[in-house]
């Protein structure tokens, strides 16, 4: 079977999954190998559970030829499916990466976009090489547009992902300090993250992109379609208010003049807004459809979550932190005014050398503001000069929190993933 035989299963069956504990009748099955599981392994099971296809690459499993596709390598041939339905599809595709706010991003456009067209969306933040062709199998044959959201931590990963969604339209949300073990420096991150750019130039693609942040407008020369968004002197403008903990944007351009009062903490959200503004607007959506879509959307997953607690408000940031994402999170918080706040901050993971210097950078910002209380907890934090409580868990700061008897206080929650700081409230 090559992969226009196996395109025509799909066309019948366009449901794919990778793994059987989730598997549906009609589903098609991709034996993907990861570090705890062989996929080949199950081939058999996902039959025996209702796939009408098991696409496989070690022959020893190869148990019922008719039902099975052999294949050199079963990832790749996902990505070379999800490349041919991509080519069926003549729509707009928008890819976003970045180093901050991809997935807030996405959300935010893809939300808008969906008020106006039918729109297929990233799940979540499925966003690597295998999510990146799992989301491009999600799209109907009658889908209007497409949001795809990149992830990388190395580079010619970006390069290779739009090799599979050939996207039209694209958005670098910003180029921080993140993942450097793998990008190796900053001007790592920015190359990878411009792989995006790089196709669009290639490819007489459009991007939107934030005119605040001027090594985006360097890195877009040479790219036929720019639509700028920002504070001003942008295609569409707009003012961030973000003296309370949740953020409003004025949209300032005629055609979508007004307020929107979000659900999203801090003004660092303010570029994800626009590119939603920006993209709504450029896509021909009302100003007031806009609007409306972007105040309703509320992040989840631990993404800047404002929780209330009694009389105190928790800023729950736990999703993720990196030395840029840290940084936007403490001046956010310096400029909420409230009586008395206090900050648990989790270890930044993925730094590679430069880790140690990036944790000493944020205690060294911390001291500029007076902070009522600040908890450091574990990863390099344990390895820099503080005058701060230290902490070696998320555990042992939930229980320093649970002997405080804090009222009227706003607390800033944050770290990497794996130090789950989420837990410092449950
Ligand atoms: C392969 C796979 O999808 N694994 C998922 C699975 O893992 P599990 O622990 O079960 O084991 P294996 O991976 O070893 O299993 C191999 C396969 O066997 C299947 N199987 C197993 C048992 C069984 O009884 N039946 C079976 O069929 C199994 O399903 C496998 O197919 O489950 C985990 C829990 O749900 C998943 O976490 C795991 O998913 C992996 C990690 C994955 O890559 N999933 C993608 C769909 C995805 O997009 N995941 C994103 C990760 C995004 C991310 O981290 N982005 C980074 C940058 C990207 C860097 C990139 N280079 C990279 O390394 O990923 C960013 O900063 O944005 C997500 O989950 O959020
Ligand atoms: N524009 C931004 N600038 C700086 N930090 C941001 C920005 N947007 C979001 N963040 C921070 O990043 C956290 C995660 O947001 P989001 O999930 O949207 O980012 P992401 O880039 O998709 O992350 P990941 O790569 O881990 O999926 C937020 O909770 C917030 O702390
Ligand atoms: C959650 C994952 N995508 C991520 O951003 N990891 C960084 C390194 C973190 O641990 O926060």
């Amino acid at each position: 079977m090559n992969i226009a035989q196996l395109y025509e299963v799909y066309r019948n069956h366009p449901s794919i999954q990778t793994d059987t504990r989730q598997l549906k009748q009609g589903d098609i099955f991709f034996a993907l190998k990861g570090p705890n599981f062989n996929g080949n392994a199950y081939a058999a099971a996902a039959l025996e559970a209702g796939a009408v296809l098991a696409v496989i690459d070690e022959a020893e499993y190869n148990t019922q030829p008719e039902r099975m596709m052999l294949t050199t390598d079963v990832l790749s041939t996902l990505q070379q499916l999800a490349l041919h339905h991509r080519k069926q599809l003549k729509i707009p595709f928008l890819a976003i990466t970045g180093t901050n706010g991809k997935t807030t991003t996405k959300e935010l456009v893809s939300t808008v976009l969906a008020a106006e067209f039918k729109t297929t969306a990233t799940i979540g933040n499925l966003n690597n090489h295998i999510g990146v062709p799992l989301t491009i199998l999600r799209i109907p044959a009658d889908a209007e547009i497409a949001v795809i959201e990149m992830g990388a931590n190395h580079e010619h990963e970006i390069e290779a992902y739009c090799k599979i969604a050939l996207p039209t339209h694209g958005i670098i949300t910003n180029i921080g300090k993140a993942h450097l073990e793998g990008f190796g420096s900053p001007e790592g991150v920015r190359r990878a993250k411009g792989e995006l750019y790089d196709f669009l130039r290639a490819n007489e693609g459009t991007v939107f992109l934030c005119n605040e942040y001027p090594y985006l407008l360097e890195m877009s020369k040479g790219i036929p379609q720019v639509i700028t968004y920002g504070q001003k002197d942008a295609t569409y403008t707009g003012d961030p208010i973000a003296d309370t903990a949740l953020l409003s944007v004025k949209v300032t351009s005629n055609e979508a003049t007004g307020l929107i009062p979000t659900q999203l903490v801090g003004a660092y959200n303010f570029p994800n807004v626009m590119a939603a503004v920006a993209v709504g607007l450029y896509f021909n959506i009302p100003g007031e459809t806009i609007r409306e879509a972007i105040a309703g959307y509320v992040p989840s997953n631990n993404r800047s979550q404002v929780i209330k607690q009694g009389t105190n408000t928790v800023i729950m940031d736990a999703y993720n932190a990196n030395p840029s994402s840290m940084k936007a999170a403490i001046e956010n918080f310096a400029g909420i005014e409230a009586a008395q706040k206090v900050l648990l901050l989790g270890g930044m993971m993925e730094l590679g050398p430069d880790s140690v210097d990036e944790h000493q950078a944020l205690v060294d910002l911390l001291q500029r503001t007076h902070w009522h209380a600040v908890v450091l907890v574990g990863g390099d934090f344990s390895k820099v000069k503080h005058p701060y409580i230290y902490m070696e868990t998320a555990a042992a700061a939930a229980e320093w929190l649970r002997h405080q008897e804090f009222t009227d206080t706003y607390i800033l929650i944050k770290g990497s993933r794996s130090m789950g700081m989420e837990k410092v409230i449950q």
